[in-house]
């Protein structure tokens, strides 16, 4: 048996679309494995009862396929289900790093990704590897077709999810499919700019860096009180908010000591225009670990 926490990861980070991402300190998924003569899956947790236990349609049946690996797999949900904060990658990566040693397959962290995106492909339609490759990395990864690059950084965040489901399946449509070249160099002087944030663990370089027009307002008008909530973080503090993956949840960054004021004005914005939401005072964590 081996058992595997993975976090939620925020990806997209506004200017990195389909590249960055960010291990989350919490929340997090505990996946325990058992060899079995084929897959069956149980679900508990925080919005299990909108998750399929069917192999071919939860996210961990797709990576014991990859693996050769069948497995009871017992899953409990730390991270919801369409929230943004990839509650499916969490799991694929929890069962690939949990397989992969039950099996004694022998695959790094780095050739997991690869493993682990298969998983997300069963519920976006593409096997993005953005949130995948946080959750087993750790840290802020950059993930572009020839591999993954991983660093460390100490960044306060903040995660704003409320209580409306936006699947990425959806949030992926509504992206636009071209871009004027004006809005693509502002992109690419985002993403640097974050990029050596991350690299300095410098929270305003990192919030200056998440500022991007093509792919973050299309989602926005997913969110009820998107404008309201990010204005709201902005005023509390945070050097930078953004869409956390596909949506609904915002993700803020600011210094440690304004973390508690970000997330509370963050909630009452939302509050004001009629959704309940919660929020997690968090930071760029760790990726996978075995229990
Ligand atoms: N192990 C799993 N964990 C979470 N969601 C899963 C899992 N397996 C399948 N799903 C399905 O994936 C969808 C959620 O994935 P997605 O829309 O990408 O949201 P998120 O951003 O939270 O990952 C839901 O329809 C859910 O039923
Ligand atoms: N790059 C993807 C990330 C989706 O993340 P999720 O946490 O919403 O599943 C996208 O932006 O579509």
């Amino acid at each position: 048996m081996r058992t595997v926490r993975a976090p939620a990861t925020s990806a997209n980070l506004g200017s990195g679309f389909d590249v960055f991402g960010v291990a989350l300190d919490r929340p997090a998924d505990v996946v325990r494995v058992e060899k079995a003569d084929e897959t069956t899956i149980e679900v508990t947790g925080v919005g299990s009862q909108y998750i399929p236990e069917d192999p071919r349609k939860n996210v961990v049946g797709a990576v014991a396929d990859a693996l050769d690996a069948p497995a009871h797999i017992r899953i409990d949900k730390g991270v919801r289900p369409s929230s943004g904060l990839g509650s499916s990658a969490a799991s694929s990566a929890a069962a690939a790093l949990a397989l992969n040693g039950l099996y004694d397959r022998g695959y790094s962290r780095q050739e997991l990704v690869p493993i682990a995106a298969e998983g997300e492909a069963v519920v976006s339609g593409e096997a993005h590897s953005d949130n995948v490759a946080p959750a087993l990395l750790g840290g802020f990864t950059v993930a572009r077709h020839g591999g993954v690059t991983a660093v460390d950084a100490e960044i306060p965040l903040v995660a704003c999810l409320p209580e409306i489901a936006v699947s990425t399946r959806d949030a992926r449509r509504v992206v636009p499919s071209r871009a004027d070249m004006d809005d693509v160099v502002h992109t690419v002087g985002s993403a640097a700019t974050l990029a050596v944030g991350m690299c300095r663990s410098d929270p305003e370089l990192v919030g200056a860096g998440m500022d991007e027009r093509i792919v973050t307002p299309a989602r926005a008008e997913l969110i009820n009180g998107y404008y309201d909530v990010r204005d709201a973080a902005l005023a509390a503090g945070a050097t930078g908010v953004t869409v956390s993956g596909a949506g609904p949840s915002l993700l803020a960054v600011c210094g440690g000591a304004d973390r508690a004021r970000v997330a509370s004005a963050m909630l009452d914005a939302f509050e004001d225009v009629g959704v309940d939401a919660r929020a997690y005072q968090t930071r760029v964590g760790a990726g996978a670990t075995f229990h």
